[in-house]
Parts: C-alpha cells; sequence; structure tokens
C-alpha cells in the first residue's frame, strides 16, 4: 500500500490499518490450506495491540484516535452490556497476559439481543464461543448489549463500542467476535474503534469449514464460500485505502476512491469471478461422481439411514457405537465435514447404510448452504433419518427446530424421523420429564455408555423396508414341508415339476433367504 509511506496518521490509525485486499484475495485464491486459527480475512491487524503499547496490562481509558461520537446517545446502553458467566477468564497477572499477547486469536465475543431473548442470546454467544476455540482461538470474554436493533454504524452501541475497546484492551484480546454476520462497513466502522481486529460468525465458521474440509468437493465448495463472502467485502478494504489517500491530499472522496485501490478492487474482484467460475465447474464435474455412487446405492435397493443433528450432538459418536465405525469423534464443532457413509446389517440379515452428515448450526452462513448440499442431499435421499439431539443442551428445543427446518429445506419432510437423546448420562430423571414432553417417541441413548442402543437398533429394523430376494429354488420331493413353508412366509411367483424335484421361483425377505440357501439351484 503506497499511501502509507507518508507518516500522516497517527500510530494508533496506521496500526489499524487493513492488511491489503491483495494479501487476502491472494491467500484464499492460493487456496491456503494450513490455515490456523480465525485469522480468516484481516492478517495484519492483530498486532495493533502490541505496537500501541497497551500490553502493559493495564486498562487503558483514554480514547485516542477517537472521536467521542454518539456517546451521549447510549445512556441506556450502559447499563445493558453484561457477560455471559462462563465465557470470562481471568487473567491472573501480568505475564499471563503478555503471554497471551504472544499469541494469535485471543478473542472477546460479543452480541445484541432485544428484549425477552437473554437465554437464547446467551445461548447462541455460548455456541459462538465453542466455534471460535474449534477455530483455534482462546475466548477470554463474552459480552452482550441489550438493544432493540443492533446499531447499524457500529453493531453495539458507540459507547458500548468505546466500553469493548477498553475491555479488549485491559485483557490483551487480538480480535472481536461478532455473534451476527456483519455488514462490511460495520466491521470496519467497529474495527476503527475497539482497534482490533473484527471478525463475524460467518468468518469463523468458515475457517473452521476451510480447516476441515477433507475432499476435493468440499475443499472446493468452502474455497466458492470464501470467496463469495469476500467478494461484497472488497469495498471496505478500498474505502479504507481511499481514506488514506484522501488523508494525504487533503481532498473528499473524489480523489481517493479513484486512486489505486479503486483499481485493485477491480482487479481483485475481476480475478475473484474468474476463480468462482472455475470452481462452480469443477464443482458441477464432480457432481456426476457423487451421483452415481448414489445410484449405485439405489440400483442395489440398500435403503439408507441418515444421522443428521446439530455440530456435537454425539452423531459420529453414535455411529461408532452403532457400527464400530472408527469415525472421527471429536470436542469440536464441525468435526465431520464429509459425508461419511457405513455399510451394516439388521438384527433379522437386511443390509443398509449409515450416512454421518455434517453436523447443523443455527444461523447458517448462507454462502455455506451450497458446501452443505453434499451432505444434506444424503439427508434428503434417506430412508430414515435418525435426529440426533444433545439430550444435555440447555436449550434442545432451539436445535430440534432448526433441524428440522433444514430438513424440510431439503424437501425431507416426508422422512421417518427417529428422534434420539444422546448424551442421556448427563441427562437426569426430571430432565427426562421435559425432553419427553418434547418428542414424546423418541429414545434415550448414551453413545457413552450404550443405553438405549438396543432399543434405537429395534426401532430401525421396524421402520427399514423389508425387500423382497427373488429365489430360485430346487426342493426335492422328499421335502413337501419346504415348499409349503414357502408359501407361508413369501411369494411364489411359478412351480414347475421337475424330474429331480419342485423348481420354485418365489420372493422372501433376505433373512428367511438365507434358510433356504441349500435348495438353491
Ligand atoms: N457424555 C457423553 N458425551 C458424548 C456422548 N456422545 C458423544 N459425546 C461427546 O460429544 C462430543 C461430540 O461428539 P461427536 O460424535 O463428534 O459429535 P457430532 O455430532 O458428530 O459432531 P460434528 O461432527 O462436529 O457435527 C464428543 O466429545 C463426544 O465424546 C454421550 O453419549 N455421552
Ligand atoms: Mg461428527
Amino acid at each position: 500500500m503506497t499511501a502509507m509511506t507518508e507518516d500522516t496518521t497517527t500510530p494508533t490509525e496506521r496500526d489499524d490499518a487493513p492488511a491489503s485486499g491483495d494479501d487476502v484475495v491472494d491467500r484464499i485464491l492460493a487456496n491456503a490450506s494450513s490455515r490456523a486459527g480465525v485469522s480468516v480475512f484481516t492478517p495484519g491487524a492483530a498486532q495493533a495491540i502490541q505496537t500501541t503499547g497497551l500490553g502493559s496490562g493495564t486498562y487503558r481509558g483514554d480514547d485516542h484516535g477517537l472521536g467521542v461520537d454518539g456517546d451521549q446517545f447510549d445512556r441506556d446502553d450502559r447499563q445493558a452490556l453484561r457477560r455471559v458467566a462462563g465465557l470470562s477468564t481471568e487473567l491472573e497477572d501480568v505475564t499471563e497476559v503478555e503471554y497471551r499477547q504472544l499469541r494469535l486469536e485471543n478473542v472477546v465475543l460479543i452480541g445484541v439481543y432485544s428484549q425477552g431473548t437473554l437465554a437464547d442470546a446467551e445461548n447462541s454467544l455460548r455456541e459462538l464461543s465453542a466455534l471460535a476455540e474449534t477455530a483455534g482461538a482462546v475466548v477470554l470474554d463474552g459480552l452482550l448489549q441489550r438493544r432493540p436493533h443492533p446499531d447499524p454504524s457500529t453493531y453495539l452501541g458507540s459507547g458500548k463500542a468505546i466500553e469493548l475497546k477498553n475491555i479488549v484492551a485491559s485483557l490483551g484480546a487480538d480480535t472481536v467476535i461478532a455473534d451476527t454476520e456483519l455488514a462490511p462497513s460495520q466491521r470496519r466502522a467497529l474495527e476503527d474503534v475497539v482497534k482490533v481486529k473484527v471478525i463475524d460468525r460467518t468468518a469463523v465458521i468458515l475457517d473452521i469449514f476451510s480447516q476441515h474440509a477433507k475432499s476435493r468437493e468440499g475443499k472446493a465448495q468452502v474455497e466458492l464460500a470464501q470467496l463469495e463472502y469476500l467478494l461484497p467485502r472488497l469495498r471496505g478494504w478500498g474505502e479504507s485505502m481511499s481514506r488514506q489517500a484522501g488523508g494525504q491530499v487533503g481532498a473528499g472522496n473524489g480523489m481517493g476512491s479513484r486512486g489505486p485501490g479503486e483499481t485493485k478492487i477491480e482487479l481483485d474482484r475481476r480475478r475473484i469471478h474468474t476463480r468462482m467460475a472455475i470452481l462452480r465447474k469443477k464443482i458441477k464435474e464432480m457432481k456426476p461422481a457423487r451421483e452415481a455412487k448414489r445410484a449405485n446405492r439405489n440400483r442395489n435397493a440398500v435403503p439408507s439411514v441418515a444421522i443428521a443433528g446439530y455440530t456435537n450432538a454425539g452423531k459420529s459418536s453414535l455411529l461408532n457405537r452403532l457400527t464400530r465405525a472408527g469415525v472421527l469423534v471429536e470436542n469440536a464443532l464441525f468435526a465431520t465435514l464429509d459425508a461419511t457413509v457405513r455399510k451394516s446389517v439388521t438384527a433379522d440379515g437386511r443390509p443398509f447404510t449409515y450416512a454421518d452428515t455434517v453436523g447443523f448450526v443455527r444461523n447458517l452462513p448462507h454462502q455455506l448452504v451450497e458446501a452443505f448440499r453434499s451432505t444434506l442431499e444424503e439427508v434428503a435421499e434417506s430412508d430414515i433419518i435418525i435426529h440426533v439431539v444433545d439430550g444435555s443442551h440447555p436449550d434442545p428445543e432451539a436445535q430440534l427446530a432448526t433441524v428440522r427446518d433444514v430438513i424440510h429445506e431439503v424437501d425431507g419432510r416426508e422422512i421417518p424421523e427417529v428422534v434420539v437423546f444422546n448424551k442421556s448420562d448427563l441427562v437426569d430423571d426430571s430432565r427426562r420429564l421435559v425432553l419427553r414432553g418434547l418428542v414424546p417417541d423418541a429414545i434415550f441413548v448414551s453413545a457413552r455408555t450404550g443405553e438405549g442402543i438396543d432399543e434405537l437398533l429395534a426401532r430401525l429394523a421396524e421402520i427399514l423396508p423389508r425387500p423382497e430376494v427373488d429365489l430360485d429354488l430346487l426342493v426335492p420331493y422328499d421335502r413337501g414341508e419346504v415348499v409349503a413353508r414357502i408359501h407361508d412366509i413369501g411369494r411364489v411367483v411359478d412351480v414347475e415339476y421337475l424330474e429331480t424335484g419342485t423348481r420354485v421361483l418365489a420372493k422372501v425377505y433376505p433373512q428367511d433367504a438365507a434358510t433356504l440357501q441349500e435348495f438353491a439351484s
């Protein structure tokens, strides 16, 4: 960024300057796979604290470099900033503060809630905390502001934003994560106030996805989602570049906005569009392979059971319990990002498959809906959905609703659903009553202890279709009782009396077919 060579900015302003759009675009286009932490779209800005000398562990109360804009509008909000219990991390001493600053991605979470939805907002912030930790960050604190609506310019009210700045400084945080999808301008404005990197929930989820996607298709879809997210946010980078140029020449928008920043944006935009087109084409080409695989399963008429549910509900653990499949289980959100399919068989011998799926999450970034497609299709085309709910979660009802919404969206409404409350080892009797009230025919299971697994298997066996098997048998004349039995248990299609015995063409269930094997001709 050439505009930065001249020292017309205060140190704070300069440190706050975003990394050039160049870095970001290059990095994502380069499809960096070894990314850690939540530094998705704003590399560089995280150094702000160290270089401005806020790292002494003292609370910095002044507003250097800030206007006191709008402070007076936010009197009411002053009382409304509240900490979410359990998210605060007490810093023991200055050493720890300094230690934390050596590492990137110490985050403070923020959220805005309107009256009456505090519990919901807290749960949402806890989930964001789990997401941030999954992405590799350390959560130092979580703050909620009560407000009828998020502030259109800085998300939090401007007074709160300044408070946040002080909290961030005193904790030695280097990143703020907002529990929403911030408008590009909101992100910039809030960053200008708090002086550290600000990202949003969507960026965190995208980052987790980019760290975890394994298959070629998964990776391509995540990259596409990242570019889609980035595209409207390029203007943010450009604006700040224009602002710098504007400062230099002392002019308004005119010169700055026509400067190199804007040209750069156009260039980036074109490169991004090109890359997105390539990715879309690639993904399209991968589709037939997936459909062929699925068609193959359909042709073999093997029924499928999709294990769906909220992220971290224990889907993979349950699949392991059900099949001993050895699927990756992790106490992190989105441990599973690509569909895993496992073969199994009912107690009476009917084969079927289990498909593990990507966890659902509330407010799924719309860019990622496509990236989910491959596993959602698995759900939409299954014969049964095991809907796993974490019975120990504070708000299972919301989880149930979120997952059902998405299942409906992908036309899975007609598919029989077996609701399973998992982690029952953590659920006491009174809570079971509550859960039972939510879903009367749910099964309580524990992937950990094995409770309820037999009941679940029995329920599946009950619902799974009973495909018939074609048999062509030759039954000796001295075994007439076998022919009688075939009439009992299946449908006899044709009978022919040969020299060596009775030839019977029949359709029976697989488990019975096994017992007639000796007569196969
Ligand atoms: N106490 C207890 N913990 C469980 C149980 N089932 C799973 N867990 C834990 O819950 C966490 C998440 O389990 P996973 O199986 O990875 O959850 P998932 O639904 O597949 O998660 P994603 O793939 O990330 O969406 C892990 O730490 C498991 O050990 C259970 O029955 N009881
Ligand atoms: Mg999983």
